[in-house]
């Protein structure tokens, strides 16, 4: 082989060498001379012209497609609300398949699992396999702090391009977002002028807690889950997807309860709006554009709220918590109109599920204009116990479901008004020697006095009419009453009245 090699060539050949490398050299000190910022330039274009070249070259052996989604969005601290509900949607088969999960705090101190930087898992649907994968690019916001955006990156084969982009993307996002409402933390705002505080919502009371007439119970019910599964009937029929509920009763009859009772029913926010708090119509209408869907707007007392209802305006005859409202009136620029208005332009403006709830001791008292059908939709009367919301606060308070003085009590509590609130004071057991028995016997002996108070009253009443009618009835009584002369101002009055007397003395 060696005699083939001519020796000219063989010498030529480390001389070759030397040149390429003094030739890379020079280029080496020249490229390390240059300024930094055309070097960072030069070296992104030679990288990017490599990943083209890469790119074209995997894009012809790859038959996978990719879609990947972000974590934030734009200015990067704001959570992609997609992002999230894939999460949510990935979670449970994270559990399951993935090696490396990432562990978070959630709710009620659930511990919530999420794939791990570089995790991949798979997913399938209709028969079609996904690959889920989590990576992270990293960018230079500040000087000196580096910023990680997750991204989440889904591949699958060519052919399957028309299912997962028109099928699978929308139920994963759909189920996800299915997941997160489950889960999440409801919350219970309250206003101050023009912003809201926010507590976790954690009522327990449900609707089998309420006692009240079952039928009428049933027709709430039926009312609220129709309403909130009636997206496309409301599109449907061109109306804004809202509902109003006016709650009215006396003290004590489950108003708020109730209000409570809905937003667990349907998986709903509260907003409490206190009206008195609010110094003007702008200020109300901020408030209420800053209430999200999902939620229940509910203004307690809305008679007492402001100088709103009829009752307010034409305040002739005015008890002292007459005055005082008539006098914060004053003070207090909003308006029936500015809370007509409010509500109103709140049901044009935004687009999702909404519910606004007054409660009232005193409906008669209420503008027509703030309660007319289609702003508040529904009137639910809350009122005295009746039975069946008697054996409602048994079974919850006494765990009963009968008893032999259930019919003694049915009896007294079909007479007598007593409110729930009342009757589950009376069914709470005090003490541990409390049993339901001591308990029943409790509330039979606040209905028995109910029933001898109002036997007295009636009695009063009876004799106090009578007294009048009597009076009425013989009017001569009424005026010889004076000449029994047993007042001061009785005896003033016959000279007064009887100017005949008076001529009479004279002559
Ligand atoms: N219908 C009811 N069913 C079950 N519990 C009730 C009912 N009504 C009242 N209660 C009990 O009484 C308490 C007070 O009731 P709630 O505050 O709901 O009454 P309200 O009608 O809103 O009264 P107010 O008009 O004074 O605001 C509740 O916490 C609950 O324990
Ligand atoms: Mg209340």
């Amino acid at each position: 082989m060696s005699s083939l090699v001519s020796p000219k060539k063989k010498r030529s050949l480390p001389k070759m060498w030397m040149k390429t490398s003094v030739m890379l050299g020079i280029i080496m000190f020249v490229y390390q001379m240059v300024h930094p910022l055309i070097r960072k330039t030069i070296r992104s274009f030679i990288l990017r012209s490599c990943d083209r070249y890469i790119q074209k070259f995997i894009a012809c052996t790859n038959p996978y497609i990719e879609i990947s989604i972000d974590e934030c969005i734009g200015d990067c601290f704001r959570l992609s609300g997609y992002y999230v509900a894939i999460q949510a949607y990935l979670r449970p088969k994270t559990c399951q398949l993935a090696r490396k999960m990432k562990a978070q705090l959630g709710r009620n101190k659930k511990l919530i699992l999420n794939m791990a930087d570089y995790e991949e898992i798979l997913d399938e649907f209709e028969g079609v396999k996904i690959w889920w994968y989590v990576g992270k690019t990293i960018t230079q916001r500040h000087a000196a702090s580096d910023f990680e955006n997750r991204h989440l990156k889904l591949q699958f084969h060519r052919r399957h391009r028309e299912l997962i982009t028109s099928s699978y993307m929308y139920h994963v996002i759909k189920e996800g977002e299915a997941i997160l409402l489950q889960n999440r933390q409801r919350k219970l705002y309250s206003n101050n002028k023009t912003s809201w505080s926010r507590l976790v919502f954690d009522h327990p009371v449900k609707f089998h807690h309420i006692a009240m007439d079952p039928v009428k119970k049933k027709e709430i019910i039926d009312d609220l889950i129709s309403f909130s599964n009636g997206k496309e009937y409301y599109e449907e029929i061109g109306k804004a997807w809202k509902r109003g509920y006016l709650l009215y009763g006396p003290p004590g009859t489950g108003k708020s309860s109730m209000v409570a009772a809905m937003a667990n029913l349907l998986d709903y926010d509260i907003y409490d709006l206190e009206l008195t708090a609010v110094k003007d119509n702008s200020d109300l209408r901020i408030l209420m554009h800053d209430t999200s869907n999902k939620s229940i707007i509910v203004i307690e007392d809305i008679d007492c709220s402001l100088c709103i209802t009829n009752k307010r305006k034409n305040s002739v005859g005015k008890t002292d918590k007459e005055v005082v409202v008539v006098q914060e009136c004053k003070e207090n620029k909003v308006t029936l109109s500015g809370l007509l208005n409010v509500i109103d332009g709140l049901w044009s403006a935004s687009s999702g599920e909404r519910i606004i709830v007054f409660t009232t001791n005193h409906i008669e008292n209420i503008d027509p204009a703030l309660i007319r059908k289609g702003r508040m939709d529904k009137h639910i009367e809350m009122s005295y116990c009746c039975f069946e919301g008697f054996k409602v606060l048994a079974k919850n308070y006494l765990k009963l479901d009968s008893h032999e003085l259930f019919g003694t009590v049915e009896n007294l509590i079909s007479k007598h008004q007593i409110t729930p609130a009342d009757v589950a004071e009376l069914l709470i057991p005090k003490t541990i020697n409390d049993d339901p028995e001591y308990c029943l016997r409790n509330l039979i002996q606040a209905l028995e006095k109910a029933k001898e108070d109002r036997n007295l009253i009636a009695n009063s009443q009876e004799k106090a009419t009578a007294g009048e009618m009597s009076e009425i009835a013989n009017p001569q009584e009424v005026e010889e009453k004076p000449a029994l002369g047993n007042s001061p101002e009785v005896e003033e009055k016959p000279e007064v009245a009887n100017p005949q007397n008076v001529e009479e003395k004279t002559d």
